[in-house]
């Protein structure tokens, strides 16, 4: 029997309604009510490490889950599903994918109802995470997500409805696999990526998206002793509005790195326009296009790299190779 490792961090999977019909975490998180619905066919162990609504979530939290998770597989453990909530699942499993020399299965999993709704699916996804835990073909596939009967690579999954139990989707390449009766069924696979090892994590890394008309205010609030990098989710293949190049150059003579991804929800960036704040122009001034990634994941890659102590070409070659 495998031996699986389930860590609560909250969400609405831990939710249920109060009086006045919001959603709230409880003191107890009524998952644990079914850990005996699962006896016989997985010898669980099972942690409340943080009973958390995902928008709080930070780094800090997520370098505890990483290293909590290399404590037990060193310690012998089969697999680990972590529960999250869905709205920052996809920056946590990320960050995981990128840090955790794990070879076994890591999978996360939420729900969009909460425990007391009628067609809650935090209890379902729950046992669809854990039958992929206990899949030999998870191994080595990096961290996964598991939602409506779908697995998905953490590297280009993403949240895309607000309600709707079919949230999570990979934009572009599609899941890596299905829910069946008795396990996870796998029918494509990622190219490899290589694991970057940190032990602390970085702050004032910051997001901001391109739209029509944009001018320089929002980068030159951003230059400052402090920051560290910047990411942008330009328009199309990768362009910006011209007003906005002389505070982006501002921030570039100091030194501050700064990716570009695109704001498209398909395709990815790639320097192809040679008018002005067209990709070429960005590129030639020292931006880094980021390929395929979404910019919140995009945020946590630089923030793994800095942590990692890359700088330059290094850090440029590693924010750039997104798919290999
Ligand atoms: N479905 C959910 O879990 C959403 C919730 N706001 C959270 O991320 O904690």
């Amino acid at each position: 029997m495998k031996h699986i490792l389930v860590l609560h961090t909250g969400g609405t999977i831990a939710m249920s309604e109060n009086e006045s019909g919001g959603l709230t975490p409880g003191a107890a998180n009524p998952l644990m009510a079914f850990n005996q619905l699962f006896k016989g066919k997985y010898e669980l162990e099972v942690e409340e490490l943080f009973n958390l609504p995902s928008p709080h979530m930070t780094p800090r939290e997520m370098l505890q889950l990483k290293n909590r998770i290399m404590t037990a597989e060193a310690a012998g453990i089969d697999g680990v599903v972590i529960t999250h909530g869905t709205d920052t699942l996809e920056e946590t499993a990320y960050f995981l994918d990128l840090t955790l020399p794990a070879q076994i299965p890591v999978v996360i999993t939420g729900a969009m109802r909460s425990s007391d709704e009628i067609g809650s699916d935090g209890l379902y996804n729950l046992s669809s995470a854990l039958k992929t835990a206990a899949s030999p073909g998870a191994r080595g596939k990096g961290v996964l997500v598991v939602m409506n009967d779908e697995v998905h690579s953490a590297r280009f999954v993403t949240k895309t409805h607000t309600t709707n139990v079919s949230t999570f989707r990979t934009p572009t390449f599609g899941p890596l696999g299905i829910i069946e009766k008795n396990g996870a069924k796998f029918f494509q696979e990622l190219t490899n990526q290589s694991r970057c090892d940190i032990d602390h994590v970085i702050d004032h890394i910051y997001l901001l998206k391109a739209y029509a008309g944009m001018d320089g205010t929002l980068f030159d609030a951003l230059n400052q002793p402090a920051t560290n990098g910047l990411i942008i989710e330009g328009t199309g293949a990768g362009n910006l509005p011209p007003q906005t190049l002389p505070a982006i150059q501002k921030l570039l003579d100091r030194n501050i790195p700064i990716i570009l991804v695109s704001r498209c929800f398909n395709g990815v960036a790639e320097p192809v326009y040679a008018y002005k704040g067209g990709g070429q122009e960005l590129a030639k001034m020292g931006l880094i296009f980021c390929q395929g990634l979404n910019g919140q994941k995009a945020r946590i890659k630089l923030l793994v790299a800095l942590a990692n102590g890359k700088s330059g070409a290094a850090l440029a070659t590693y924010m750039r190779d997104a798919i290999s």
